[in-house]
Formats: C-alpha cells, structure tokens, sequence
C-alpha cells in the first residue's frame, strides 16, 4: 500500500474530527442545546469507529506534519471568523470536504467504508441545517415572548380594531388563525392585518395557509402535523420567510428541528377555549422541550396570566395566546402582565 494514501486518510480524517470538534463545542458551551449536540456526537462517534476499521496505526506511521507542504499555505482567511455564521460555515465546509476526501480515498482499500464516509457527509449537511436554522432562528425569536392569535371577527373595523390594540399592547407575533372565513375575506383580512403590522416589529403569520401568507407577504406561516410539510410550506412561501410546525410530543419537536422549522409550538399545556383536545401533554412535555431544544418554543393551550408561572417553571418563557387576550376588556394589561411573568 502507498504511504501517501495512508498519509492522506490520516490528514482527512483529523480535518473532519477537528470541524465536527469545533461545531459540537460551538453548539455545546456556545449554544446549550443537548439535543443538537447529542446529533453532532452521534456523528463524530460514527466516524471514529469507522477510522477505527481502517489501520489507525498505518495511517498515523505515516503522518508527516514538518514535511507537509500546505501547513506554512494557510490563507488569512482561515484566521478570520468574524461572527458565528462564519465560524460554523467554515468549520461544515471543513468536514464535507474532508469525509469526501476520505470517501474517494477509502474508495482504493474499504469499499465499506467509503460508503461509511458518505453517508456521514450526507449526515453531515443535515446538521449543518438544523444547527443553522436553529441559531439564525435564535436571533430572530431573541425578543419575542408573546405571540396572539386571532380569528377574523365579525368584520373588517372590528378586526381592525382588534389589531390595534395589540399593536398598541406590543404583541410580538400575531397571527391570524380562522377556519371558517371564506378565502377572499380570509386574503382581505390578511391583506389589513400585513398593512398595519408592516414596519411595526411585531410579525404576522398566517395559520396553515401557505399560499395566502404569500399573496399578502406575510412574515411566515404556521403549519399543523396534518397540514404541508416544512418542506412544502416553504416551497410555496419563498425564501426569507419564517415556518412554525405544531408539535405535540418531544419526538414532533426533535421532527421539527431537522425539517428546518424557525419555531415550534408546544401543546396543549391547559385545556383550552379556542379548541378542544383529547389529550394533553401539558408541562411535562414542556419540561422535555426546554431540557434539550434551543430552537424558540411557544407553550400553547389555555395558557393565561394565572397560570403563565406554572410555563415558566417548566422553562419555557414564550407563549402563544389566543383566549385570554382577545377575551380580555383589556388585552393591553394581559399582555404586559403576561410579559413581566414570562421575563421573571
Ligand atoms: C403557535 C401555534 N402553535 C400551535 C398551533 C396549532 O396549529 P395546528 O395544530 O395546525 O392547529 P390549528 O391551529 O390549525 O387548529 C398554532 N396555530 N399556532
Ligand atoms: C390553536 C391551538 N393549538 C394548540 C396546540 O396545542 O397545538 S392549543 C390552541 C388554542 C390556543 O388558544 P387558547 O390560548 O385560547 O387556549
Ligand atoms: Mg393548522
């Protein structure tokens, strides 16, 4: 056998353990997300025991680090990260590049394990996905604790109304959820509720209709497990746009996380007014969410300023409300008793 494909395995194999060290650190000490991490190190230790079959101690005799002519042709570039997105980007690039190296290598001596190599680097651009949706969705949910639904009303000035005094109340999210409007009032409703929320910072979301958040730019979308994929719903939504799944177990939560969703809600926690269930996965479920997911987590379901402390000490400090604002007299003071619960 050539010493100079043992010399290569060896280099590529160090490049992709070292960016898989990296990013799992990142998403570790940087980010606290166990569930995220838990996928990285299912990676790297599928990777180690493939290197393992291959002759760890061949490739290691080989290993030649003064002689290597591209350790003194480092670009600046490699020295200058200058903010997470980078840092991640470069350190996924590093282990693509490096499993394809080692798959085409392995190609020479172990079929089974170039095999191995590529499905690992298939893996790999998974995570890439799910690490960086997951952080970019961080940032963007970073101030976002109260998120409303509303229905239509009975007409335009009321929902209009309705509106305003959310707006006025600073509601973060609002979306608009009606199951029984006809789709030219439903689009009309839409198209008042993006003019008024426009400029705002307060984001609007369509409930499970893609196409009409489309037609009236809505910020995103809000999907059922019944309903369009994440997949789908961005597909008819365009890029740059947010896409929130239902979930309703810690297995649909963890689904959510490597469809690529921006946000999950988590429910139901209480019984609720708006819709009824059958079962309630209530805060044990939320528990389960904010033990391992970073991802930005509404509690949803009957969920109220009485009872917003019990979400809270279950670790989740965003809620998705639809009853007890738009019942309130005053949804303005259920909201801000709502946000100083959910801050403390
Ligand atoms: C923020 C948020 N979470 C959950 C839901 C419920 O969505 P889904 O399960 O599709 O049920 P419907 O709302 O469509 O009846 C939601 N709308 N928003
Ligand atoms: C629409 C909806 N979905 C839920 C879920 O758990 O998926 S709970 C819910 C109703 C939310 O309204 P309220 O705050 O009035 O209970
Ligand atoms: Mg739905």
């Amino acid at each position: 056998m050539d010493i100079s494909l043992w010399r290569t395995l060896d280099a590529a194999s160090n490049r992709a353990s070292e960016g898989l060290r990296v990013i799992e650190d990142f998403v570790r000490y940087g980010q606290n997300d166990k569930y995220l991490t838990t996928e990285l190190k299912s990676l790297r230790h599928q990777l180690d025991s493939t290197l393992k079959k291959l002759d760890r101690l061949t490739s290691i005799q080989s290993r030649d680090t003064f002689g290597d002519v591209g350790t003194t042709l480092q670009g600046k570039l490699e020295q200058a990260r200058s903010n997470w997105h980078d840092l991640l980007t470069a350190n996924f690039k590093r282990l693509q590049q490096a499993l394809r190296s080692l798959e085409e290598h392995a190609k020479l001596i172990d079929s089974a394990a170039a095999t191995a190599f590529e499905q690992a680097r298939y893996q790999s651009y998974s995570l890439e996905k799910m690490v960086m949706t997951t952080i970019a969705a961080s940032n963007t949910f970073a101030d976002v604790a109260i998120y409303v639904l509303i229905d239509g009303q009975a007409s335009q000035p009321v929902f209009e109304s309705l509106v305003t005094k959310l707006l006025h109340a600073k509601a973060d999210v609002i979306q608009l959820r009606d199951k029984n409007l006809d789709d030219r009032t439903l689009v009309a409703r839409a198209q008042c509720l993006r003019q008024q929320t426009v400029g705002t910072g307060t984001k609007f979301i369509v409930n499970d209709r893609p196409d009409i958040a489309r037609i009236v730019s809505a910020d995103g979308v809000h999907v059922g497990q019944e309903e369009l994929t994440v997949a789908q719903a961005r597909m008819v939504l365009g890029p740059g746009k947010l896409v929130g799944v239902s979930t309703h177990d810690i297995n649909q939560a963890r689904q959510a996380i490597r469809d690529g969703a921006d946000y999950i809600g988590v429910g139901p926690t209480f019984p609720s007014g708006t819709k009824s269930f059958d079962h309630f996965p209530g805060l044990d479920f939320l528990r389960e969410v904010a033990a391992e997911i970073t991802l930005p987590a509404f509690a949803i379901g009957g969920i109220t300023a009485d009872n917003a402390a019990q979400v809270t000490a279950a670790g989740i400090h965003r809620v998705a409300v639809s009853g007890c604002v738009n019942q309130a007299r005053d949804p303005r003071a259920v909201i801000d008793s709502l946000r100083s619960l959910l801050a403390g």
